[in-house]
């Protein structure tokens, strides 16, 4: 089931630079939020809050009733959460579906123990995930791909492989960073299209960070734009786009 996301004047400080400012946040289970705002606004590091990767300096962070900033990143993992990178961290000379099943260990039963014996649950279950691995490549048009290595890939691809093993760990709480940079305009069509059938599935929750304004426009059913680590303004792509703070602080001009 969906996750709902709540997120309750969140604050983050290096030495002396505030990177976050009591940025408060709920996005409702199954649906997307965009996370928007011009370079530097503290995206990364609000996703990084979330995922505990940061851990901010105060505020609260939930995952329906769990408290996320009790948990290191691994049992975050286990409680549902998963995450795209900006720049895709793939084994570049393992094959895209090893690559992809990476995504299941942490649903998968037994410890690595298990996993090097082989024993008989631990083949059940990885013959499943390598079936189910397959199903996510062909969903997101990369089944030509399945026995290419990464190395032999584009970056747009690398995306693709990135999101098809995150999803893979059946997540209820998906978080993308800047998924559609350096996609090619197909690419970023069937991304659209993958998003938006996510959304119609209901079964998670995402937060996109994304440049790409017509990305946003077509998968979010709300953003939140940051600027300077506060939240400038919360609303519809639409009303964002139209917002005169929005622009000024996109464009560093009065609108
Ligand atoms: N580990 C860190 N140590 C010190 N400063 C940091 C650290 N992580 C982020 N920052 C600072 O926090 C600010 C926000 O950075 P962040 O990467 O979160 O912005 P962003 O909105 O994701 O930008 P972009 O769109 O360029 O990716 C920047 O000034 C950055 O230098």
């Amino acid at each position: 089931m969906a996750t709902r996301l709540v997120l309750e004047d969140v604050s983050l400080q290096f030495g002396g630079i505030q990177v976050l400012q009591d940025v408060s946040l709920e996005v409702e289970p199954g649906t997307v939020l965009g996370l928007v705002g011009p370079n530097g606004a503290g995206k990364t590091s609000l996703f990084n809050c979330i995922s505990g990767h940061y851990r901010p300096t105060s505020g609260a962070i939930r995952l329906d009733d769990v408290d996320a900033l009790a948990l290191p990143p691994s049992r975050l993992a286990e409680a549902g959460l998963a995450r795209t990178f900006q720049h895709p961290a793939l084994q570049l000379s393992a094959t895209v579906l090893e690559n992809v099943l990476l995504g299941a260990h942490s649903r998968l039963p037994g410890g690595p123990i298990a996993w090097s014996l082989r024993l008989p649950g631990t083949r059940r279950a990885e013959r499943e995930a390598r079936e189910e691995a397959e199903e996510l490549l062909e969903r997101f048009g990369l089944a030509w791909a399945t026995h290419r290595r990464p190395e032999e890939l584009s970056h747009g691809l690398h995306k693709g492989i990135e999101l098809c093993r995150a999803m893979l760990s059946r997540p209820s709480l998906l978080l993308l960073d800047e998924p559609a940079a350096g996609l090619s305009h197909g690419e970023v069509e069937q991304f659209i299209d993958s998003v938006r059938r996510l959304r119609d599935e209901g079964e998670v929750t995402v937060v996109v960070v994304e440049h790409h304004m017509g990305v946003i426009s077509a998968v979010t059913d709300k953003v939140v734009v940051l600027d300077n680590g506060r939240e400038l303004m919360a609303g519809t792509a639409e009303e964002a786009r139209n917002d005169p703070r929005v622009i000024e602080a996109y464009l560093g001009v009065s609108a």
